[in-house]
């Protein structure tokens, strides 16, 4: 009889035996010597718990709110590019089971199921994700088709002016712009590398993304959308202070999973300085190396309003499709 997982350590075992050498690694990997990724998961083993005793918690209610949305836990899966790497039915199968958990889902600008398709699957709360690319008028376009749809706010990703040095996908030669086809881009903008060596995606992400993006360009997004914006990828309480001012709606705590530059602190490290920065003007959301419910409780206790996880997310895709989604997010809960 086939094991059940019991962790999100035991979804990647999982993941790594069902994916291709290339995904898996895609999917795992971050920047460089990762330092940083490394760090990410063990920064939140340094922070202990000294419980108080003797309190009724007969009643225990998880449940929370982000941006007046209710979530049944403060646990939301966060943008990751080309779900179906890891199961044929892509993103829809991770809408799903966002669904199900009832928590939002925030989809990748490159997703492999297109913002439509993910929007008339079911009925998830739904955040979309934005690369700038120099191409404006493609973001544009992708801004105002997720507002079509009824997805309900924009993640606006400010940390990727350029794909981060991935070595393994340098080795592997990572073909994923290609295989499958990032359907959001159909008809807009191609997706072809012409690019024998190193990480296609790589070569793919520094030909499309704008990396001349800055903070007034927060005004340019404003100008083209009604929806609420959310920055990911602050890690400062300077960038903190930056984004109350210019307006927007909600900070991520973010490094990327660790993807972009190594050396950045863990995100569990900077979180208190930025929450104190922001002052409860906006809500600030947390991700990178959250696998335990113990995780989400100490980012709660630092003052995250929620939590994002990326490659769990991505696991329980690849072991179990939607099951597996539900099952990761279950497990993330403890
Ligand atoms: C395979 C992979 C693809 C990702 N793609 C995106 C993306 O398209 N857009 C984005 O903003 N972040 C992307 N991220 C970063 C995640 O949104 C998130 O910040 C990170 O995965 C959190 O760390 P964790 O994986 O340790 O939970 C990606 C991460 C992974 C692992
Ligand atoms: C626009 C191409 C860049 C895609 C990068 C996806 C991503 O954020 C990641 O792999 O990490």
């Amino acid at each position: 009889m086939a094991i059940e997982p019991v962790n999100i350590n035991e979804f990647q075992e999982l993941a790594k035996q069902a994916l291709p050498k290339m995904y898996y690694d895609y999917y795992t990997g971050g920047a460089e010597d990762q330092y940083t990724l490394k760090e990410n998961v063990e920064a939140f083993s340094r922070i202990l718990f000294q419980p108080t005793t003797l309190l009724d918690v007969s009643r225990i209610n998880l449940s929370t709110t982000v941006l007046g949305y209710n979530l049944s836990s403060p646990i939301m899966l966060a943008p990751t590019g080309c779900h179906k790497l890891a199961h044929p039915e892509g993103e829809i199968a991770t809408a799903r089971a966002a669904a199900a958990c009832k928590t939002i889902m925030v989809l990748s600008c490159v997703s492999t199921c297109t913002v439509e398709e993910v929007a008339s699957s079911c009925d998830a709360i739904r955040f979309f994700q934005l690369y700038v690319y120099r191409r404006r008028d493609v973001s544009s376009q992708l801004v105002q088709r997720a507002e079509r749809c009824g997805y309900k706010a924009i993640v606006l990703t400010v940390d990727t002016p350029r794909v981060g040095r991935r070595e393994a996908d340098i080795k592997n030669k990572m073909i994923m712009p290609e295989i499958p086809e990032l359907k959001n881009f159909e008809g807009l903008m191609s997706t072809e590398v012409d690019s024998e060596k190193g990480s296609k995606l790589e070569a793919f992400a520094s030909e499309i993304l704008d990396p001349s993006l800055s903070w007034k360009d927060i005004g340019w997004l404003k100008s083209i959308t009604n929806l609420p914006i959310l920055i990911k990828g602050v890690l400062t309480a300077e960038d903190a202070v930056k984004a109350v001012d210019v307006g927007v709606a909600g900070i991520i705590v973010s490094n990327h999973g660790a993807r972009q530059l190594d050396y950045t602190p863990p995100t569990i490290s900077v979180l208190e300085e930025v929450v104190q920065a922001v002052g409860g003007k906006i809500p600030v959301l947390l991700d990178g190396g959250v696998r335990r419910g113990t995780d989400v409780f100490k980012a709660l206790a630092l003052g995250a309003q929620a939590v994002l996880i990326g490659r769990p997310v991505l696991y329980g895709l690849a072991a179990m499709g939607e099951n597996g989604v539900k099952a990761c997010h279950r497990d993330a809960q403890g």
